[in-house]
């Protein structure tokens, strides 16, 4: 296993950011777990950004320590996990770019790799879900953001940050027995908005029920409803308050602290995970990397419990 580079002998702000000072996916023989960059925002509807989201986290994610104690595991003693980079990705063509991040999502998955995605805006969900879902089905989606993201277009356009999950269920990719929404909240178009979601399959915990419910309830609700299926984990990072998370393009009062989130996370433990993304950090509006390390730290229990899983 090759592990991070050692803090404790080449200072964690030296050399060129990957990962958690991981090595790069050419750096090894193969990955059980990689963490890649999608570094795409043609697909917001407000402020860009996102695609500088990838070199942000990395640069965060310096200070990340090989043990983590909320999960109880060493990740990169129990697997090889490495960064696989960024997929390069045309900004000018929506269309092309969905085309691109399906095929290297496939590609890297190929032999067995679990993937950790840093977007990108919420656009880059739907290819990574169809790609997961060629290898295991349809899969079981926790979808944590301040948004329902299953609107239809905007300005006639399908493939946009507020309809990847739309789309997904069109497809069929997704199990919608247990398909749900966490940290909902704000203001929406019309109460139609939630008829269709719902009939799209969705449960939803809102923000709300997150602060009224409690962190151990919502992760037995969430846990029940999930079961034994394969897990797809896409946390929009907007889904914190903008006081925990003001890095990204279409902040929302009334979120849920980093505190909150990292726990219920932390609470998918034993579940099937298969894939996970944290997308629409825009580093362009974040104050003292608050929303970088976040994600950076979001990014690392996602890892985790891929390594928990896949471990010996
Ligand atoms: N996926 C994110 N972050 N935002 C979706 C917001 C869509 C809208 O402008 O209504
Ligand atoms: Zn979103
Ligand atoms: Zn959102």
């Amino acid at each position: 296993m090759i592990g991070p580079v050692d803090s404790s002998r080449v200072p964690r702000y030296a050399g060129p950011a990957t990962f958690a000072r991981l090595p790069r996916l050419d750096q090894v023989a193969h990955a059980d777990v990689a963490v890649v960059g999608v570094p795409f925002d043609t697909g917001v509807s407000y402020r860009p950004g996102a695609r500088f989201a990838p070199s942000a986290v990395r640069e965060a994610s310096r200070l990340l320590r090989p043990y983590n104690p909320g999960l109880d595991v060493s990740p990169f003693e129990r697997v090889q996990v490495a960064d696989g980079g960024d997929v390069a990705v045309n900004p000018f063509h929506i269309g092309e770019a969905i085309e691109t991040i399906e095929q290297a999502a496939s590609q890297l998955q190929a032999d067995g790799t679990k993937l950790v995605t840093i977007g990108g805006d919420h656009t880059i969900a739907l290819p990574l879900l169809r790609a997961v879902s060629r290898i295991h089905g349809p899969v079981a989606l926790l979808h944590f953001d301040a948004h329902l993201d299953t609107w239809d277009t905007y300005f006639g356009e399908p493939y946009t940050h507020g309809t990847p999950f739309r789309r997904a269920v069109e497809d069929g990719i997704l199990d919608t027995e247990a398909i749900s929404h966490v940290g909902t909240r704000g203001p929406l178009y019309g109460k139609k908005d939630l008829e269709d979601d719902r009939r799209l399959g969705f449960g939803i915990v809102t923000s709300s029920d997150v602060m009224r419910r409690g962190v151990d309830e919502t992760v037995d609700a969430l846990r029940q409803r999930i079961g034994s299926r394969p897990l797809y984990v896409s946390i929009d990072i907007d889904v914190l308050d903008p006081a925990h998370a003001p890095g990204t393009g279409t902040p929302e009062a009334g979120g849920m602290t980093s505190r909150e989130l990292l726990e219920i996370v932390r609470g998918l433990r034993g579940l099937n995970l298969v894939g996970a993304d944290v997308v629409e950090v825009a580093p362009a509006y974040d104050h003292a990397d608050i929303t970088s390390v976040a994600a950076s730290h979001l990014a690392y229990d996602l890892v985790s419990l891929l390594a928990l899983k896949e471990g010996l």
